[in-house]
C-alpha cells in the first residue's frame, strides 16, 4: 500500500508510515495558540544577588510564565529541575497539579483523574492548576484535562548511555531484566539473555525515554506494554503532526539525513557526540514521525549533560530570572555520572566506550530522541548567541557555587549517612546511595529558609506542597444532640 500522506503546517504534505497515521489517542497535537518563544528574548538575563529572592532588579520585558508541563523522565536529571519548580511554585504561591503518592499512576498512561483535586471541566474554565510536574507516562489527552493547552509544555533528556547506567543501579531489583543481569556489560552483551518484553519493569531496561513521552513502540518491537492501543484499532483517530514550523527544529526534524550527524558544535570545551554509524535505521521514518510529533507538543527540552546551558535557555523561554533555575543536583548516586561529560570520550577506558556504544544501540529510540533533542538545544544556543550564553551560564555557577557554600555543610553533596534530618534525606531506593544535603548551622531565617527550599528532596517537597494546597481538615468536636443527663 503506498504511503499516505500527513499535512505538515497548513500546506505541505510529505508521505506518511500508516503507522504512524494509526498512532493511538493519546498522541494528539495540543492546541498551539501560543507561539513558540522568539529568541533572544531578554536584554539580559538576571541574577538577583540577596540570597532570599527579592524584587527583580530590571523590568522585564515579557510577563513570566507561569503555566507549566514539566515531563519528569527517569534518570535524566528531573529532580534536580523538579526541584527548581517547587522553589518557584512555592514561593509565588501556585498550584500544583499533584498525585495522590509520588506519581500518576506509573508506568501506565497518565490519567487526569489521578490528580488530586481534578474536577472534569464544563463550561470552558481555566483549570485551576498552575504546574504538573511529577513522574508520568506523558499522555497529551489526559494532560490537556488538567492543564491549559497555551502552558509551557517541557521535557529532559539524557544520553542513555548515561542513563543506562543510572538506570542499571537504580532498578536492578525493579527490572526482571537488570535483576537476572550479574552486570550493566553483561546485560548490554546480550540483553536478549535477560529482557522479555512485558516482563515486570522491563521498560526501565530499554527505551525509557521514549516510553515516558508517551510513544509507542514501531511495529517490530511492539510489547504489551509499549503500544496501548492496537495500530489496527478503527477507532483511532488520524494523527495530524504540525511541527513547531518556526525555525530550524521543523526543517532538522524532516531531514532523514540530519537526524544521525549533528552539526559538530563547541561551547564551553564541549564537543557534541557523532551517532555510532551501526545503528539500524529500519524504522527511521517511524522515528523521525514521532519525534516531529513531539517538536509540535514541547516548547523546550533540556539536555542533562548541558544543563547550565538548558537552565539559562529555559529562564529565558519562561522569562524568570537566573535566581530562579539556579539550584543543586539532586538524586545522584555515589560515585554515579554526575560531573562526567557523557558526549565525550575523554578519559574513558576501551570497555566504557564498547558499553556506552552497546548502550545506545540497544536503547536506539532513545538515541534518536537525545541526538535530535540536542540538535534543537544547540539550534537554540546559536540563536541565544554562544557568548551570551556562555556570559550567563559563568554567573549562574559563580551564584549556585556561593549558595553551596553559604548553605552548606562542606559545600557539596554528601553520603547519606551523614544526613540525620529527615527533611533532607533523600528517598533510598537502589543498589546505590543516593546523595543529598546538610545546612550550616547559624543562617539568618530567611537564609535558612531559602537553604531549605534548595536542599530539600522532591518526595519530602512534594509533601510539604501537598499539606500546604490541602490543609488537613481540622476535625472540632461534634455537637451532641443528646440532652446530658445529671
Ligand atoms: N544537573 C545535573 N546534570 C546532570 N545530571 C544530573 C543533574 N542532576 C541530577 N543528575 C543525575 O540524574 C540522575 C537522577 O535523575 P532523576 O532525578 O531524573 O531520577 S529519578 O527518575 O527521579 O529517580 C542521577 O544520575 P546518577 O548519579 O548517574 O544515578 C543524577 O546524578
Amino acid at each position: 500500500m503506498p504511503p499516505r500522506s500527513v499535512t505538515l503546517g497548513d500546506s505541505e504534505e510529505v508521505p506518511c508510515p500508516l503507522s504512524l497515521l494509526q498512532m493511538p489517542t493519546h498522541l494528539l497535537v495540543r492546541d498551539r495558540k501560543v507561539p513558540l518563544p522568539s529568541l533572544p528574548r531578554l536584554p539580559g538575563l538576571q541574577l538577583r544577588q540577596p540570597l532570599a529572592p527579592s524584587l527583580r532588579l530590571a523590568v522585564s520585558s515579557c510577563p513570566p510564565r507561569q503555566r507549566l508541563v514539566f515531563l519528569k523522565t527517569h534518570k535524566s536529571g528531573s529532580s534536580s529541575v523538579l526541584n527548581l519548580l517547587h522553589r518557584y511554585g512555592d514561593r509565588h504561591g501556585l498550584r500544583f497539579a499533584l498525585p495522590a503518592r509520588y506519581q500518576f499512576g506509573y508506568p501506565r498512561l497518565f490519567q487526569a483523574s489521578r490528580v488530586k483535586g481534578y474536577r472534569p471541566q464544563g463550561g470552558g474554565t481555566k483549570p485551576p492548576f498552575h504546574i504538573l510536574c511529577h513522574h508520568m507516562r506523558f499522555n497529551l489527552k489526559e494532560v490537556l484535562q488538567v492543564m491549559p493547552s497555551d502552558s509551557f509544555f517541557f521535557s529532559i533528556v539524557r544520553d542513555p548511555a548515561a542513563l543506562a547506567r543510572s538506570a542499571f543501579s537504580y532498578y536492578k531489583s525493579t527490572s526482571s531484566a537488570f535483576r537476572k543481569a550479574p552486570s550493566l556489560a553483561a546485560f548490554l552483551a546480550s540483553p536478549r539473555a535477560f529482557y522479555r518484553p512485558g516482563a515486570r519493569g522491563d521498560h526501565y531496561a530499554r527505551n525509557l525515554l521514549w516510553f515516558d513521552f508517551g510513544l509507542p513502540f514501531p511495529p517490530e518491537m511492539k510489547t504489551k506494554r509499549g503500544n496501548p492501543h492496537s495500530p489496527r484499532d478503527p477507532n483511532l483517530p488520524q494523527l495530524n503532526i504540525l511541527p513547531s514550523g518556526t525555525g530550524p527544529r521543523a526543517h532538522h526534524t524532516l531531514d532523514p539525513n540530519g537526524l544521525f550527524h549533528p552539526a559538530p558544535t563547541v561551547a564551553g570545551g564541549h564537543r557534541q557526540t557523532s551517532s555510532p554509524a551501526s545503528l539500524d535505521l529500519g524504522s527511521s521514518s517511524f522515528i523521525q514521525w514521532s519525534l516531529a510529533w513531539l517538536d509540535s507538543v514541547f516548547d523546550l527540552v533540556l539536555v542533562a549533560e548541558y544543563f547550565d546551558e538548558s537552565l539559562v535557555l529555559l529562564a529565558d523561554a519562561l522569562c524568570w530570572g537566573l535566581d530562579d533555575v539556579v539550584g543543586f543536583m539532586h538524586n545522584a548516586q555515589a560515585g554515579g555520572e554526575q560531573g562526567r561529560s557523557a558526549v565525550s570520550n575523554s578519559g574513558l577506558t576501551t570497555e566504557d566506550m564498547q558499553l556506552t556504544a552497546r548502550a545506545r544501540a540497544w536503547n536506539h529510540l532513545d538515541w534518536a530522541l537525545y541526538v535530535h533533542f540536542n540538535r534543537s538545544l544547540w539550534a537554540r544556543i546559536n540563536q541565544y548567541g554562544q557568548s551570551r550564553l556562555e556570559s550567563a551560564v559563568a554567573e549562574l555557577r559563580a551564584r549556585r557555587e556561593a549558595l553551596a557554600k553559604h548553605c552548606l555543610v562542606g559545600g557539596e553533596a554528601l553520603d547519606p549517612k551523614y544526613i540525620t534530618d529527615r527533611r533532607f534525606r533523600p528517598f533510598q531506593f537502589g543498589s546505590g546511595k543516593v546523595l543529598g544535603y546538610v545546612l550550616r548551622s547559624g543562617l539568618s531565617l530567611a537564609d535558612q529558609e531559602e537553604c531549605e527550599r534548595l536542599a530539600t528532596p522532591e518526595l519530602q517537597y512534594k509533601d510539604k506542597l501537598d499539606a500546604k494546597q490541602f490543609p488537613p481538615t481540622v476535625s472540632l468536636p461534634r455537637k451532641t444532640s443528646r440532652v446530658l443527663s445529671p
